[in-house]
């Protein structure tokens, strides 16, 4: 495959690793200095950039006919507008918060643990992620993800950072040199504790799952998903 990098830093290195492994080929390589590029070469576009920069590099793709991997957060008040764009242009479009296989796996383990959760009274519920200083967004697209997981399956209407409340899951965002990122799910009652965590050791799995998503999206059109993808 011929890949179009947008955004060219933590994540568009590892991803150019991986892909180049997997006998991929980079033909492009986009940073904030580019503010036009050509897609014209490209079989797919893999972007992870920044949370202003997602959705013009989103729409290009789209006007280009190039299916695109979206993996940056913090744009999602967009998403729905890049929905109905993908429709109209008839193109390809995968968004995920979080590519690693592991959670993935972690997301359908969270809503499991959810819907068990609900009926059961006593359980305050409360969020954490973990992550580099680096980081734009808070709370991270993963955590918001979590978070909607136990929205659908419990009496939880919101999330918020910081606080919580009856219907409110409170997500405590840290952010600590170096961590490519840490999720953790907790249930406290006065008897006992239940606690899933899932810790990504580097960013390798986010990558490899960006690359196998992109793989998977190639000569596909409409709107995907990480289920998709792994058959989840
Ligand atoms: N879905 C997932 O699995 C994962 C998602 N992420 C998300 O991916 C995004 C990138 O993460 P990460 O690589 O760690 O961040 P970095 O800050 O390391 O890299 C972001 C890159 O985007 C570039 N950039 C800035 N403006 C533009 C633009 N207009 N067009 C294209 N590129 C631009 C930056 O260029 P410059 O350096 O010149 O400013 C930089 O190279 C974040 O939103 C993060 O939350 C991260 C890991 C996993
Ligand atoms: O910015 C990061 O680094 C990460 N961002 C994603 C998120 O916001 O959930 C995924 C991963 O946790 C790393």
């Amino acid at each position: 495959m011929k890949i179009a990098l947008l955004g060219y830093g933590k994540m568009g290195k590892t991803i150019e690793k991986i892909a180049t492994e997997r006998g991929h080929t980079i033909i492009l390589k986009v940073d904030k200095e580019d503010t036009t590029y050509d897609l014209s070469e490209a079989d797919v576009a893999i972007d992870f950039s920044i949370p202003t920069a997602a959705v013009n590099n989103i729409t290009n793709c789209f006007n280009a006919g190039v299916p695109v991997v979206s993996g940056t957060t913090g744009w999602l008040d967009h998403y729905e507008d890049m929905v109905a764009l993908c429709k109209e242009k008839k193109g390809g479009f995968i968004y995920a918060s979080n590519y690693s296989l592991g959670v993935n796996l972690f997301f359908e383990l969270n809503r499991k643990l959810a819907k068990m959760m609900a009926p059961l009274e006593g359980y305050n519920i409360a969020m954490e992620e973990i992550h580099h200083t680096e980081k734009l967004d808070a709370p991270s697209g993963t955590a918001i993800t979590l978070a909607e997981g136990i929205i659908e399956n419990t009496d939880k209407t919101e999330w918020q950072l910081d606080n919580g409340g009856k219907n409110i899951i409170p997500i405590i965002a840290k952010r600590i040199d170096k961590v490519p990122g840490t999720h953790t799910v907790n249930y406290t009652s006065e008897v006992d504790d239940i606690e899933i965590k899932h810790t990504a050791h580097n960013r390798n799995g986010f990558a490899l799952g960006a690359v196998v998503a992109a793989e998977w999206l190639i000569d596909k059109t409409g709107v995907f998903n990480m289920k998709d993808v792994l058959g989840l």
